[in-house]
């Protein structure tokens, strides 16, 4: 029977106002009442008593109501008794349903035993000891097996009629509760529990299994609805629990209120994290409020100033939020409704007038447009850390902190920040507490073979990076050359390519990466190249500068211009923020970490030689008189092995892109155009045709080659396309050659490269890496590798 208080409320302002269609407001609640208990209690005697006893409140009303129409005024204990009615049908009826039912079940009315005390127009005191006496007197008339009680009335100790005030029946359920020392206390409502913050403002907000009576205080205090804060008092008195639960959702277990100190660890992912963070419970913010400062050399030492400033606010009729003094007493700031700003500040100039105009006190400032966000949780106190934890966390969402309070007992820490920050501060705070360190915000740039491949690898893996080690990666962008996909939780890797293709809107880069660096809510971002564009590459500067991790199996930024690979390079050793690139040689294998393992340990490298590319290892693999060179070509393309133009590979432009990638890594300044590869594209197809002609007309020029192959094998010979590092000359060379069948190159099968690595240990015998290296799968496997490697780095188990 939702809503008929404030029917009641509205009836009565238009009696009062001589409005006469409060009659037929009047009727409908009661035709409402009437089909209810039609419905409810179908017919017989129960039917007959209540329509009787509506029927007889009604007209009463009537009666009231006419009385007050003429008059034009309504007294207090009148309303109070008018409004009262709504309580009384909805209890009788209930209590009428429920023994329709079989069960013994008598109707309380609170307007007889519940006693209270008027302190303020809006508040009442319970007198416990003369409503348990009348309580007392009750049930030893009317001993039941459930009580229906109505909520929100009340009496005074004068027996005249009176309501709970602003406090509803929330208030009623605490204080019989009390009364009656309650096992528990269930509140039904409309929400699965309390939330860790407002889930309107933060989608990762979650149920709190439990909270403590001063935890739910506070959150109630900084604008959670929880529960009125007056709810808490009564059932605080006897340690009686509030559970909060869920009409519509009776599967949710909702939050239990008590006595009981535990912390949000408890039903958390994230064990390893630091200290500070698992005694925070919950958020919650006050918009709109402005900060007034009073500030001066005047105030120091001086008894009563104290007194003096909050004598003025109160003679202003505003209502101080929070206070914060800095202990060198130059300055008393405190936070007020921003709609009460402005007279706080005249009340103050007036009040310090003499004070200002002698320099004692220098000045008062009204802060516009300030919000307070509170962060709760009775652990905080014991806990240390927990501060430097929600500092750093708006810090790393670059917000800036205007004030702080925190009470010595600490049940929170208040904070205020610019207005326009309010969401962002709450979503950075609640995501340092909520979400593990190792949740990535993850944008994939070149959904191809390589990009794609990595994204179905991520989706079988996920559930298990996320169980077994607190690594949560939510895709958040995917970039093609024509289209993206956005989306603010993350995409459903189950459907990325329908998505992109139904739901994608036109490729922008920019828009790509506001996106993913806005994703405050998550404390990571990581953009992975898998295109193998040099435009995209030149992004990598601002990406890592704007603090986003950059992995990538494209090898542009690493092998162009050598003054852009060092600037990179440069800006990446400075900062906090990753880049990693171990597919871009040898796909999956671990060549760039052999190599870097023995760099950082001290080794001094003197020659990296070998087979670079999957392509051309594969195709001289096969090569063997059977099949033409060009067939075997458009296997290795068909196999995922070769570039997204396999001119690229053939030229060996790939090979001394590796060949230059990993001199750059031992130290050498070595440009691109220094390492002058053998190409083995005919000179005609080089430039001016796509790959498709570049693809028809390769077996044109397949003799050519096979007179070299052959020529080879008259010498026992095979073909191999290698790359060489010579660390000593500082040179890069990549050249076909020709090797003996018995040479280790010669012992390949399938995309193998082969790495051997001699340094100044690895001397007589050198450090040897052989395997696949490339293939999609090998390749993503790599990238995905790197993902990992970067959440280690940002603190996931090992
Ligand atoms: N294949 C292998 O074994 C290995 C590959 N690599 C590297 O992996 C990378 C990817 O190779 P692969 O997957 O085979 O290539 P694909 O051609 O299959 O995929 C490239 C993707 O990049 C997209 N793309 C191209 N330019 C842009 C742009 N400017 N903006 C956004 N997206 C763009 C393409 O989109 P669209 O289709 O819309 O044009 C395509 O989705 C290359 O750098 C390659 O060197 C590294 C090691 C091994
Ligand atoms: N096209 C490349 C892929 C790996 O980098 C190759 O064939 O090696
Ligand atoms: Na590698």
């Amino acid at each position: 029977m939702s809503k008929v208080t404030d029917q009641m409320y509205i009836l009565l302002k238009k009696a009062e106002n001589k409005d006469d269609s409060y009659e037929a407001d009047l009727a409908q609640i009661h035709k409402r009442h009437t089909e209810s208990a039609i419905a409810l209690l179908k017919e017989g005697t129960e039917l007959d008593r209540f329509l009787d006893t509506l029927k007889s409140d009604v007209q009463n009303l009537q009666a009231i109501l006419r009385a007050v129409y003429i008059a034009g005024h309504c007294t207090e204990s009148f309303s109070d008794f008018i409004v009262g009615h709504g309580e009384l049908w909805s209890a009788q009826l209930l209590a009428a349903t429920v023994r329709k039912r079989g069960l013994s079940c008598t109707w309380m009315n609170a307007w007889d035993i519940l006693v209270v005390d008027p302190t303020t127009p809006n508040q009442v005191d319970p007198d416990f000891e003369a409503s348990v006496k009348k309580m007392d007197a009750w049930y030893s008339k009317n001993a039941t097996d459930t009580i229906i009680v109505t909520g929100f009335i009340a009496s005074t100790s004068d027996n005249v009629r009176t309501t709970l005030k602003r406090d509803g029946s929330d208030f009623s359920a605490a204080i019989f509760a009390a009364l009656l020392k309650a096992k528990e206390v269930t509140i039904w409502t409309d929400v699965d529990g309390v939330y860790s913050a407002d889930p309107r403002k933060v989608s990762e907000a979650v149920i709190l299994d439990t909270l403590t009576y001063q935890e739910a205080w506070e959150l109630s205090y900084f604008g959670a609805y929880v529960l009125h804060p007056r709810t808490i008092m009564p059932v605080m008195r006897y340690d009686i629990p509030i559970t909060i639960r869920n009409v519509f959702n009776i599967s949710a277990q909702g939050t239990k209120i008590s006595s009981y100190v535990s912390s949000n660890a408890e039903t958390s992912l994230h064990e390893n994290e630091p200290e500070g963070c698992s005694s925070v419970k919950g958020f919650a913010t006050i918009d709109n409020v402005a900060l007034i400062n009073v500030e001066g050399t005047g105030m120091a030492g001086v008894p009563g100033t104290a007194s003096e400033i909050f004598g003025a606010v109160k003679d202003a009729g505003a209502n101080v939020i929070m206070i914060s003094q800095a202990s060198s007493e130059h300055s008393v700031c405190f936070a007020v409704p921003q709609r009460e700003a402005r007279a706080v500040a005249k009340a103050l100039e007036e009040k310090f007038h003499r004070a200002l105009a002698a320099r004692r006190l220098s000045r008062v400032d009204v802060i516009p447009n300030c919000c307070i966000l509170a962060a709760v949780g009775q652990r905080m106190a014991s806990t240390p850390g927990v501060s430097a934890t929600l500092f750093s966390a708006l810090a790393k969402a670059n917000i800036n902190v205007r004030a702080i309070a925190q009470g010595c007992s600490e049940y929170n820490v208040t904070i205020v920040v610019d207005q326009q920050d309010s969401v962002r501060a709450l979503k950075a705070v609640h995501s340092r507490v909520y979400l593990s360190k190792t949740t990535m915000s993850v944008g994939i740039v070149g959904p191809g073979l390589i990009g794609g491949t990595l994204l179905k690898q991520l989706n079988e893996q996920a559930a298990t990076l996320k169980e077994e080690f607190n690594i949560d990666l939510r895709v958040m962008g995917i970039l093609g050359s024509k289209s993206m996909l956005l989306d603010d939780r993350a995409i459903s890797l189950d459907s990325w390519k329908h998505l992109l293709k139904e739901n994608g809107e036109p490729a922008d880069i920019h828009r790509f990466t506001d996106h993913l660096r806005s994703s405050n809510s998550i404390p990571n971002k990581v953009i992975v190249d898998c295109t193998a564009s040099a435009d995209i590459a030149k992004y990598y500067y601002q990406w890592i500068k704007k603090g986003i991790h950059v992995i990538t199996p494209n090898k542009k930024a690493n092998s162009g211009p050598l003054d852009q690979y060092l600037r990179l390079r440069d800006l990446q050793r400075q900062s906090y923020t990753h880049y990693f690139y171990e597919a871009t040689v040898g796909a999956g294998l671990p060549i760039i970490s052999t190599l870097r393992g023995l760099l950082e340990t001290g080794d001094k490298i003197l020659r990296v030689e070998g087979i670079f590319s999957g392509t051309l290892s594969y195709i001289f693999n096969c090569f063997n008189g059977e099949k033409p060179f060009s067939q075997i070509v458009l296997e290795a393309k068909d196999s995922g092995y070769t570039e997204p133009d396999p001119r690229d590979d053939l030229s060996g432009m790939d090979v001394a892109r590796k060949v230059t990638i990993l001199a750059r890594e031992i130290g050498l300044k070595l440009e691109l155009e220094n390492v002058q590869p053998d190409s083995l594209v005919p000179e005609p197809l080089r430039e001016g045709c796509s790959i498709e002609e570049f693809l028809n007309k390769l077996p044109d020029y397949d003799e050519k080659i096979e007179e070299m192959r052959a020529e080879a094998e008259r010498c026992n010979e095979v073909l191999r396309y290698v790359g060489i590092v010579d660390v000593e000359n500082g040179k890069g060379s990549v050249r076909l050659e020709r090797y003996s069948r018995s040479h280790p190159f010669a012992q390949l099968s399938g995309s193998d490269n082969i790495i051997s690595f001699r340094t100044k240990r690895y001397n007589a015998q050198p450090l040897i890496v052989r395997g696949p290296g490339a293939g999609a799968e090998v390749t993503a496997g790599g990238v995905f590798c790197d993902i990992l490697r970067l959440a280690s780095y940002l603190g996931a188990p090992s």
